[in-house]
């Protein structure tokens, strides 16, 4: 197709995803304040909206790609490195946090500044560049306000908390943004040398990542998270967690009492939203010590009642070593696969499968990776096909779907982990006695793989 043919396309599909999105909801003004009730930020359960919010993304990003001079998209990409640490920069100073009770009118940044203990000059300059990428908005010259993307960032706690800590209670997506821009945009910055050095280029061990390379260090990420001098960044760890979306599966069809296990469920990010919606439940958190203890905390804080009363327990427990909560009904392990190579998982897997029950499920959530091609590959397992987008966006849905491939890298990194495909996951499910039953929500970032324990 000629280039102009294929804007055409892309126009067209922008255009028509526009006239669904109209149809069906509101969309917020950009300029004011965050508020999950409304779409997008909250509008994702209608598949339509959902779908043609990933076709304005892709197409957009193929449109920016095709028409802008080849040599200004890689000058900028490559000058992008200081979008994360700009956005790190801002939200550990708390600026979404100083501008909230400007409101929409904005603060000159001289105030943001002496607020934020900074200087004015360089924060403008930081705030601009986000301004420019529209988090944050400058409302006239030098002055600053929150938009619905930064105001985000802001953890409702007022500035003066942060003499104790920003890091305590559920912060949200600000805990992710700074443990990102922070240690990762470290860790990625050495990823050239570790390719080309054979020890770490070609090893599968987990202390052979970017992140030991960076550091000089051999313990593995989450012994060095342990360390005392670590203990900020550990607690932001387990608050990044919270970033993710929901679990989209049907815990509400568990009989009550029901035992659910958070296995390496960190400070319980992934079960909290399920406890608040199905207190019937008895959910076990298990992780190392540390977060073990946060979790304890962080619960004792935002849901007091399902500690008090006994449905949530925290234990201390390594998955490398026997499971102690025998045939649960349902054993959950989010975002721990990608941490760990094949043979890792396969140890993990099998732990799992000698205390599983006859009626055990088991729910891996992670991201399921495919090729930014067509793929074709026979995809036998229920739902594990992930629907193809319109011509001419990239069969993966580009853009619109990047989020996986970046975590991707993330885990190479941190931890010399990895994504998976469907065929990855099948074949170390398969070592270790488990069997895919069907997959949920295979195109978002957090696929959800159900396993029930393999006939013999
Ligand atoms: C990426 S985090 C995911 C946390 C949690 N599942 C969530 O989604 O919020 C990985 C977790 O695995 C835990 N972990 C690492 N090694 C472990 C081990 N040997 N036994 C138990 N947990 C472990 C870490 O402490 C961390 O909390």
């Amino acid at each position: 197709m000629a280039s102009i043919s294929i804007l055409r396309s892309l126009e067209n599909l922008i255009s028509a995803s526009v006239d669904i999105i109209e149809e069906r909801v509101q969309i917020p003004d950009l300029d004011s304040a965050y508020h999950e009730s409304v779409v997008p930020d909250n509008g994702l359960s209608d598949p339509a909206v959902a779908d043609a919010i990933s076709c304005i993304v892709a197409a957009t990003a193929q449109l920016v790609a095709t028409i802008r001079p080849a040599h200004l998209t890689l000058i900028s990409t490559a000058m992008m490195i200081h979008v994360p640490s700009a956005l790190r920069t801002a939200t550990d100073l708390h600026v979404a946090e100083v501008l909230r009770d400007a409101g929409p009118q904005g603060l000159h940044v001289r105030k943001i500044a002496a607020l934020c203990r900074t200087s004015s000059g360089k924060l403008a300059r930081i705030l601009r560049l986000l301004a420019s990428e529209h988090i944050f908005r400058e409302v006239s010259p030098d002055v600053f306000a929150n938009n619905r993307i930064s105001s985000l960032l802001d953890t409702k706690k007022s500035v003066d908390r942060f003499a104790q800590s920003k890091w305590d209670g559920g912060v949200g997506i600000a805990a992710f943004v700074s443990y990102t821009g922070g240690h990762t945009l470290k860790f990625t910055s050495y990823l050239a040398e570790t390719m080309r050095d054979p020890s770490f280029a070609y090893s599968e061990d987990h202390i052979k990542a970017p992140f030991n390379y960076t550091l000089k260090t051999d313990l593995p990420f989450w012994q060095w998270l342990d360390l005392p001098e670590n203990e900020v960044e550990r607690r932001k760890f387990g608050l990044a967690m919270t970033c993710a979306p929901k679990t989209s599966f049907e815990w509400g069809l568990l009989p009550k009492n029901s035992v659910v296990v958070d296995v390496g469920g960190g400070v319980g990010m992934a079960t909290l939203p399920v406890a608040r919606a199905f207190p019937d439940l008895r959910i076990i958190i298990q992780d190392r010590p540390k977060f073990v203890e946060d979790a304890r905390k962080l619960w004792k804080e935002e849901l007091p009642i399902a500690v008090s009363s006994g449905h949530v327990a925290f234990q201390v427990h390594d998955f490398f070593e026997p499971q102690p909560i025998q045939a649960a009904d349902v054993y959950l392990m989010r975002w721990i696969m990608h941490d760990w190579n094949d043979p890792l998982c396969i140890s993990i897997l099998k732990r799992l499968r000698d205390a599983a029950g006859p009626g055990t499920k088991l729910l891996i959530v992670d991201a399921l990776m495919s090729h930014a091609c067509r793929d074709p590959f026979a995809y036998d397992i229920a739902g594990a096909a992930k629907p193809l987008p319109p011509k001419p966006l990239l069969a993966n849905f580009g853009h619109a779907r990047v989020g996986e491939y970046l975590f991707d890298l993330q885990m190479l990194v941190t931890v010399n982990g990895q994504e998976r495909t469907i065929r990855q996951f099948s074949d170390i499910l398969q070592v270790a006695g488990w069997e895919i039953e069907e997959v949920k929500s295979a195109a978002a970032t957090q696929a959800h793989l159900i396993a029930t324990p393999a006939v013999v």
